[in-house]
């Protein structure tokens, strides 16, 4: 078993549902009937004891599928090691035969009392309960203050809203100020998106992902529902990933793979030229900038509209780009273009030029809007890849959702991984769809969603920071992958405010960044 938030060294791979009923398939031909079952009820007691060492106390919440099996095993660990329990079971008795059936029996044949209706909180019936007052495990026995909640109401099976007196044990568990532990995945949240099914869904102090890592687990609402991640394979050989959870570890690798060579001069280094900044949003177009040369890029132009000739502040590394050189396109389509970034419409004028010169191209924010606006625009991004030219878009959901075509940012949230593949199918290149668990996506890869990352980004400007420090890696290594560079700027971005409490600026963030490679 590891624990793997908040902060995962290693890169895992992620099993979609379809996947995790397959490995799941084949894992029960090869054991004997009941096996893996008793294996991950066991973890989930395991878990329980380590999380509350001192506990003797908890409520099992167990539903009609294996998840409720999963805790029925879990809770006859527990009794037997003299913990005193309050389990509730809900739905249909099981069928004959199955994991969830035998769950049932051994747990009754142990001597536990299993209740129907909601449970009793701290001897205290709950509002609306449909049974009459729990006692715990042993009949006649006190109420006992409650330690943990375990929920294993629903699992992978989860599909629609909770509703009934599974919504009603959902919302008594999230009031109440014990800690919970969801096994395999919150109830009420859905396993391929991060969605929550309904109104009502657990929200776990720590969730124990069994067999697979769930992608829903790490993108989309995931993370805020999830608490702290646990992760236990059951010893069964993962079959392969329908996506992976980036870890650090993808960081080093990039550190190890391109050093900066002791006798490199910034001819070396690469040029960026960021285009953005009109009149009134330059700070976007200087953070962009300011983030490519902090990458380490070795010449760093700002394209600004309108450009009045002023020195940057407090970044005389930046250099100015003349309007007129965009009609020499041998002057910079060797550059990595980052286009966007606060250009407003004012980089319109150069935008078909930059798709179909630049081979090196980071599009972000307003260069995403007037793409998504302008059909010819949108053909020529589409066919950049068919001319040998490399692009990464960078959107946030609203923005992605405008490139789809689609109404607003609730058609992309409602399946992240989904919107990303399809995005960087429809226009054959890479995307990075940001938001909780970023999604990196590429023709011909399996998606990545990134590890790193916390609220603290939630602030104006660290996207234009994001595009930039992309751009930057990619000037220092203009042979590598658009999916690499997206992936590890990504990582990058979210690690270097992985501690900060507090929202973090935009331009503390580059400096963040830069302090994170000299660690
Ligand atoms: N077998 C093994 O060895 C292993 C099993 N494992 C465990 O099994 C879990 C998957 O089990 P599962 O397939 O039985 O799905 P699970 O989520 O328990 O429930 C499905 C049931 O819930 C019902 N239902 C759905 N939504 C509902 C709602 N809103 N409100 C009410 N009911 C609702 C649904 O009914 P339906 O909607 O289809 O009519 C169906 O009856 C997995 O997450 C893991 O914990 C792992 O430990 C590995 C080893
Ligand atoms: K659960």
């Amino acid at each position: 078993m590891r624990a793997l938030l908040p902060h995962t060294q290693a890169t895992w791979p992620l099993h979609d549902i379809a996947a995790s009923r397959e490995l799941e398939k084949a894992a029960l031909q090869q054991r004997p009937a009941h096996q893996l079952i008793e294996q991950a009820g066991a973890a989930v007691a395991r878990l329980a004891m380590a999380l509350v060492p001192h506990g003797r106390s908890a409520v099992v919440l167990a539903g009609p599928g294996n998840n409720g099996g999963d805790a029925l095993i879990a809770a006859r660990w527990l009794a037997a090691r003299g913990w005193r329990l309050q389990v509730y079971r809900f739905g249909p008795e099981p069928a004959a035969g199955s994991d969830a059936a035998h769950a049932l029996r051994a747990a009754v044949d142990a001597g536990l009392e299993i209740r129907r209706g909601l449970p009793t909180v701290d001897g205290h019936p709950s509002p609306g309960s449909s049974a009459a007052s729990g006692s715990g495990l042993i009949a006649g026995a006190p109420p006992a203050p409650i330690d943990l909640w375990i929920d294993g109401l629903l699992g992978l099976g989860a599909h629609r809203a909770p509703e009934g007196d599974i919504a009603a044990a959902i919302r008594l568990a999230n009031r109440h100020p014990a800690p919970t532990l969801a096994i395999d995945l919150p109830s009420g949240l859905h396993a391929d998106t991060g969605q929550t099914c309904g109104a009502d869904t657990i929200r776990a102090d720590h969730t124990l992902s069994l067999l697979t890592l769930k992608p829903g687990l790490v993108t989309g609402e995931g993370r805020a529902y999830a608490g702290r991640l646990w992760f236990d394979d059951l010893g069964v050989t993962p079959s392969p990933a329908t996506a992976h959870w980036v870890g650090l570890d993808a960081l080093t690798e990039w550190h190890q793979q391109h050093p900066r060579g002791a006798t490199s001069h910034k001819g070396r280094q690469g040029d960026v030229v960021v285009l953005g900044g009109a009149p009134g949003m330059r700070g976007a177009a200087w953070l962009a900038a300011t983030a490519a040369l902090t990458a380490g890029a070795g010449r760093v132009y700002a394209a600004l509209p309108d450009d009045d000739g002023q020195p940057w502040p407090a970044r005389p590394e930046l250099m100015h780009w003349p309007a007129q050189r965009w009609r020499q396109p041998q002057a910079w389509r060797d550059a990595v273009v980052v286009c966007g970034c606060g250009g407003d419409t004012g980089i319109l004028p150069w935008l078909d030029a930059v798709l179909h010169e630049a081979r090196h191209l980071v599009v972000d924010a307003d260069g995403l809007n007037l793409v998504a606006d302008d059909e010819a625009l949108r053909k020529r991004l589409a066919a950049r890849r068919s001319h040998g030219l490399q692009t990464m878009l960078t959107p946030h959901p609203l923005e992605a959702a405008r490139l789809l075509g689609l109404a607003g940012a609730a058609a992309i949230q409602s399946d992240r991984l989904a919107a990303a593949k399809a995005l960087a199918e429809r226009f054959d290149c890479t995307v990075v769809l940001k938001g909780s668990g970023t999604v990196i996506a590429s023709p011909g890869h399996l998606p990545d969603i990134n590890s790193s990352g916390s609220p603290a980004l939630a602030t104006a400007g660290t996207g234009d920071v994001l595009a930039g420090w992309a751009g930057g890696l990619w000037a220092q290594a203009p042979d590598a992958e658009a999916h690499t560079v997206a992936r590890t700027a990504v990582l990058w971005h979210g690690a270097a405010a992985q501690d900060h409490a507090g929202p973090l600026r935009a331009a503390d963030l580059i400096e963040a960044m830069g302090a994170l490679r000299r660690a």
